[in-house]
């Protein structure tokens, strides 16, 4: 069950204690616990508040940004880096779009990792199957193919613990829209030259789709099962078991502090347990028999490591934290993205409900810079090794990065992967509205403690628009957004933009001035909040922190499930995929590799 007394798991030995109990945290502990015999403590900072609306309505989740549910890790530039403080992690605060990347994004993982791991399954297929493994989803019905939904089969699963749906379940209120701007909308982008597909889900998100929502309406499939209250809305893998799992033990309301480690200082290092507690309250230690698992998030795993002295040996001890592992990567190659969004007032048109959204457009490099994608093309080409000498701090090596971003600008220029994302946004800013950001960021940062006090926060550096191309991506997202507004039919619904407006942004032949958008983007951009590679899933010699099986080099039963494992960022939305590493993770754990 779920409890609050640290005293209960005090001194206790457990097979297995995961840290964190957000996304991965619960989807690894939800699969090690199917079998009766094993024992597992997941010890998560925040507290259990699925009984909190804010928390079991999805459509709320914005009320939790900057509340005690929130980390809200600063970082750089007066951003901060939204991220669940609360039993689910962020998963019970975020909007729950449900996306996949390209295939060959997945595909590139395995080209990070040393060829002998060549068949260890983190490539499309076997995340795709993962992916599935962890999904029911439901079709669309008739009222929501009318209104633009659509769907294939194959690229889904039917029987696993996350729900993914269009909106219909839930709150009746909340359906899909049924005005003209998103259709509109989508007619646009085919004018730009996407795609209309009917389902980005199966690894060729290069189009312009109506999307589901994930587990937001899981409880209402569920109720006919029996496993039917609103507080399983957003813990899939815990709340319809928890009463069951004997063996599952979840500890809210304290922080794990350090992973404690065997004295004897041959490698590879063997953890033992973990040091916990609150800012102001006792510290207790809880064993692990076999491993301990970070499932903290791409900010949360790394500060663990470092604060066991786990990271760069010399930045440690200058906190007087003796060093466990040399391990200078832990921390770095992170990759965030940046947000915009544009607003164009409304004709009196009826929007057809209170939606959420549904239509996303990916363009590729070449839609996205039009007559000017080959220049682009040139530049990127060129520019690849003076980028990766300008980030190399956040970075292993200026030549580790430039082997990374060789292969990222092939994903770009050979796959066309996706570059950004365009959500068309009913009423935000305006009654018309896009939200957009650059999808793959070249621009790498950090994330280092600056103190051996586990309640201050990390120095999180993402170096926002540090290479010229994310800004320049962002650009060219928001004028592809301008001229949106501009064409029919969405021009015909637009009584003009309003946000940024030709007065901050003066319209020209090229659709505003690179300086007018660079201005206005820097004044108001926010951190996406889909931080990832911090403890990045790569050889040791492109500077990874764990193996393909997890495990943090030079330890024997350390391993990271989250989202920091993800070496580069993907053209989707984080969590499908992020349960498909976790489900991965469970089993790669049974097995006991
Ligand atoms: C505002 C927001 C909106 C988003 N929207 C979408 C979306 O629409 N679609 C989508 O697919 N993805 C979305 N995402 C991304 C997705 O939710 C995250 O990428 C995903 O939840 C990350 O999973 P994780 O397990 O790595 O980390 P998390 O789910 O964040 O879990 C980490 C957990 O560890 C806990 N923790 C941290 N440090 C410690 C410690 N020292 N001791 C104990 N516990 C600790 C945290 O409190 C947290 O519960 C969004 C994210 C946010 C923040």
């Amino acid at each position: 069950g779920v409890i609050t007394d640290p005293t209960l798991v005090s001194n206790h030995t457990y097979d297995y204690i995961i840290v964190g109990g957000g996304l991965t945290g619960l989807t690894v502990a939800g699969r090690l616990t199917e079998n009766p015999n094993i024992q597992v403590l997941v010890i998560e900072a925040g507290n259990d508040d699925r009984t909190n609306p804010v928390v079991y309505d999805i459509y709320r989740y914005g009320d939790a940004f900057g509340t005690k549910l929130d980390w809200s890790y600063p970082a750089d530039q007066g951003r901060s880096i939204l991220a669940g403080k609360t039993l689910g992690g962020s998963s019970s605060i975020n909007g729950a779009a449900w996306t996949r990347g390209l295939k060959q994004q997945y595909d590139s993982w395995l080209q990070l990792l040393d060829p002998a791991d060549a068949n260890s399954g983190w490539d499309w297929n076997g995340m795709f199957s993962y992916m599935k493994k962890a999904e029911s989803f439901t079709p669309p019905n008739s009222g929501q193919l009318a209104k633009g939904a659509n769907s294939i089969s194959s690229y889904h699963g039917f029987t696993g613990p996350v729900h993914a749906a269009f909106p219909l379940y839930g709150l009746s209120s909340k359906l899909m829209y049924g005005g003209p701007q998103e259709p509109a909308f989508a007619s646009v982008m085919v004018k730009f030259g996407l795609v209309k597909y009917k389902d980005l889900n199966g690894g060729t998100p290069n189009c312009v789709s109506f999307t589901p929502d994930s587990n937001g309406r899981a409880f209402v499939v569920n109720q006919p099962r029996g496993l039917g209250s609103p507080v399983i809305l957003r813990v899939a893998y815990l709340s319809p078991v928890e009463s069951q799992r004997k063996g599952w033990t979840t500890l809210v309301g304290q922080q794990v502090t350090k992973i404690l480690f065997n004295p004897s200082t041959a490698l590879p290092r063997v953890a033992t347990g973990v040091q916990f507690g609150t800012s102001s309250g006792k510290r207790f230690t809880a064993l692990a028999r076999k491993e301990v698992i970070l499932a903290a998030g791409a900010i949360g795993s790394p500060k663990v490591l470092q604060l066991s002295g786990i990271g760069d040996a010399a930045a440690l001890s200058s906190l007087g934290i003796q060093s466990v592992v040399n391990l200078p990567t832990v921390g770095k190659n992170l990759q965030e993205q940046t947000l915009s969004a544009l607003g164009a007032g409304g004709t009196n048109f009826n929007v057809g409900g209170s939606g959420p959204s549904d239509v996303i457009a990916y363009p590729n490099l070449y839609q996205l810079f039009g007559s000017q994608a080959s220049a682009m093309v040139n530049h990127i080409t060129q520019s690849i090794s003076a980028w990766a000498s300008s980030q190399a701090k956040s970075a292993l090596s200026a030549s580790a990065l430039q082997t990374i971003f060789g292969i990222q600008a092939n994903l770009i220029i050979q796959d066309n992967a996706p570059v950004a994302e365009l959500f068309q946004v009913t009423n935000y800013p305006d009654k018309l509205g896009t939200i957009i950001w650059p999808l793959l960021p070249f621009s790498r940062g950090t994330v280092q403690i600056t103190s051996s006090n586990p309640f201050v926060p990390p120095k999180t550096t993402v170096n926002y628009f540090s290479v010229d191309f994310d800004l320049s991506t962002q650009i060219a997202a928001a004028r592809m957004v301008r001229r949106s507004f501009q064409t029919s039919p969405l021009s015909g619904l637009s009584t003009g933009e309003t946000v940024p407006g030709f007065s901050t942004v003066p319209d020209d032949a090229n659709h505003g001035s690179d300086a007018n958008w660079t201005k206005w983007i820097k004044s108001q951009f926010s951190s996406v909040a889909h931080p990832i590679a911090t403890c990045a899933m790569m050889s040791r010699s492109l500077g990874g922190v764990v193996d393909a099986r997890l495990r943090v080099y030079d330890t024997q039963n350390v391993r990271v499930v989250d989202a920091s494992i993800m070496p580069l960022q993907i053209s989707a939305h984080l969590s499908s995929t992020l349960y498909g590493i976790a489900e991965k993770a469970a089993d790669i754990i049974k097995s006991g590799l």
